[in-house]
């Protein structure tokens, strides 16, 4: 018979391995306490870090009464553009330059400040007195460099241009608290008619979304500014009599950003209904001028002539030429000015409305239309170059054939009447456009290297 198996060695085994076991336990579970405490300081650490950053301007955004949540879209951009913003700098900064310098001045909130139309009126109510405070995105729809460049010019009147978003609910809202505009000129949009055919939801989130937010800020303030805006010549879409008048119809828009424009007068129309708030549209008519905007006809049109590349210009389908109201830019800022001041008051206050307020539309154009054609011949004259001329119908992209505006309701309410030709406004946009791309510095430079060759060859000769 086999004897039993020896067992007290493997006994012994197990209780080693099982004291082992206890031992590794222990060990691992003081290793991930470790861990997780560690960890946990890290997450305190950045969070605190975090809030400290961002937490007192956000808060000072609500001005006392949280009425609105921070979406993470709001949060994040504030945070980005964190550098300052609510800071006590900024502060003095946006309160500086939005303090008028003459008796009863306005205080003016000018959105695209760094755009063409709206560094002109910037300057124009600094010139006068008002108070003007800038808002911009720069966004690089054209190029930023430009928006820089009269950045620096609005910075040099003393005109301050906050880097936002219309979009950006506490941002707007902060600027109010800090604030009491008495007008806003909104002028931020996506422009351009072509584009919207690339770039649709861009057109939906400034000139929809973006005007909307405005709105809610402008609506709640207290007290409400009054607020003049820019429409569009292009509201007139398809509409077929002539001059456009604001009574003629509007319901046919060629393009989404006319669409766009149109809803813009449109939601206009609910706020001053619901909330009191005053508010003017402008319809502009093809606006042109120094410091313009390089993705409209004109302006491109002298840079590729400048460099003798081809130009496309349009004729329409039954080959008729293309017509313009071309406005000079002087002339737009006059009228937007004479808006502002005619302006009343909104009548609502904390988001109540009090009693009826000014709703208005009107037409600043330059009431004399002009063939594309006669257009690229002042240039021509202009830059001494003969165009590439490509003459091809004008492709389905949202283009008008036509523009040509009647402004006798802007003449009667604040005098408004249009002075410059497109002759005499091309002249001073080519005298800038040389100036600001150095092309005269450059030509002087070419000839006075030819002089100084031609100079040596003399007296090598
Ligand atoms: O009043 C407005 O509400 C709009 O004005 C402006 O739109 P438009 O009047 O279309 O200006 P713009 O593009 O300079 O074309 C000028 C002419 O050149 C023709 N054109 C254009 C391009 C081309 O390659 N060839 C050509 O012949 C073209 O057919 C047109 O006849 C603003 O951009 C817009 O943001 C909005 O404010």
């Amino acid at each position: 018979m086999a004897s039993p198996p020896d067992t007290s060695k493997t006994i012994k085994l197990e209780r080693y391995n099982s004291y082992l076991r206890r031992v590794n336990s222990t060990k691992l579970l003081n290793a991930s306490s470790k861990l997780l405490f560690r960890a946990t300081l890290l997450v305190a650490l950045v969070l605190i870090f975090f809030f400290t950053i961002n937490y007192p301007p956000l808060s000072d955004h609500m001005g006392g009464g949280a009425h609105h949540v921070h979406t993470t879209h709001n949060f994040l951009s504030s945070a980005f553009y964190g550098g300052g913003v609510g800071g006590t700098a900024w502060e003095k900064q946006v309160r500086h330059s939005s303090t008028p310098k003459r008796p009863n001045g306005m205080s003016v909130l000018v959105t695209g400040a760094a755009g063409f139309v709206g560094t002109h009126c910037s300057l124009a109510l600094k010139k006068r007195g008002d108070g003007v405070l800038g808002l911009d995105n720069f966004n690089s729809y054209y190029d930023p460099s430009l928006k820089r460049a009269r950045q620096a010019l609005l910075k040099r009147h003393e005109v301050f241009v906050v880097e936002g978003d219309l979009n950006d609910e506490p941002l707007l809202t902060k600027l109010f608290d800090v604030v009491p505009f008495t007008h806003i000129l909104h002028l931020a949009a996506q422009a351009g008619v072509r584009y919207a055919m690339q770039n649709p939801q861009s057109y939906v989130s400034s000139n929809i979304a973006g005007f909307v937010n405005l709105l809610e800020v402008a609506k709640r303030a207290n007290p409400q500014p009054s607020i003049v805006w820019a429409s569009s010549s292009s509201v007139y879409g398809l509409n077929t009599e002539n001059p456009f008048s604001e009574l003629h119809r509007t319901d046919q828009p060629a393009s989404l950003y006319a669409a766009t424009k149109k809803a813009g007068e449109e939601i206009a129309h609910t706020y001053n209904h619901i909330y009191g708030l005053a508010l003017t549209g402008l319809r502009f008519f093809t606006v042109y001028g120094p410091w313009g905007r390089p993705d409209m006809a004109y302006f491109f049109f002298t840079k590729d002539i400048l460099q003798g590349k081809p130009i496309d210009v349009y004729k329409t389908v039954d080959d008729k030429e293309v017509a313009r109201d071309f406005t000079y830019i002087d002339d737009v800022v006059k009228g937007c000015l004479g808006a502002l001041d005619t302006a009343e008051k909104s009548t609502g206050s904390g988001g109540k409305k009090k009693g009826p307020a000014q709703l208005r539309i009107y037409n600043l154009g330059n009431t004399s239309p002009v063939p594309v054609g006669k257009l690229v011949s002042i240039l021509e004259g202009l830059l001494g170059t003969k165009a590439k001329k490509h003459v091809i119908k004008m492709p389905r992209n949202g283009d008008v054939p036509y523009t040509h505006a009647n402004v006798s309701l802007a003449y009667k309410d604040f005098g408004y009447k249009p002075t410059t030709d497109l002759a005499s406004g091309l002249r001073k946009f080519v005298k800038w456009y040389v100036s600001y791309y150095g092309i005269e510095t450059r030509v002087k430079r070419e000839m006075d290297i030819n002089k100084k060759i031609s100079h040596q060859t003399e007296e090598s000769g």
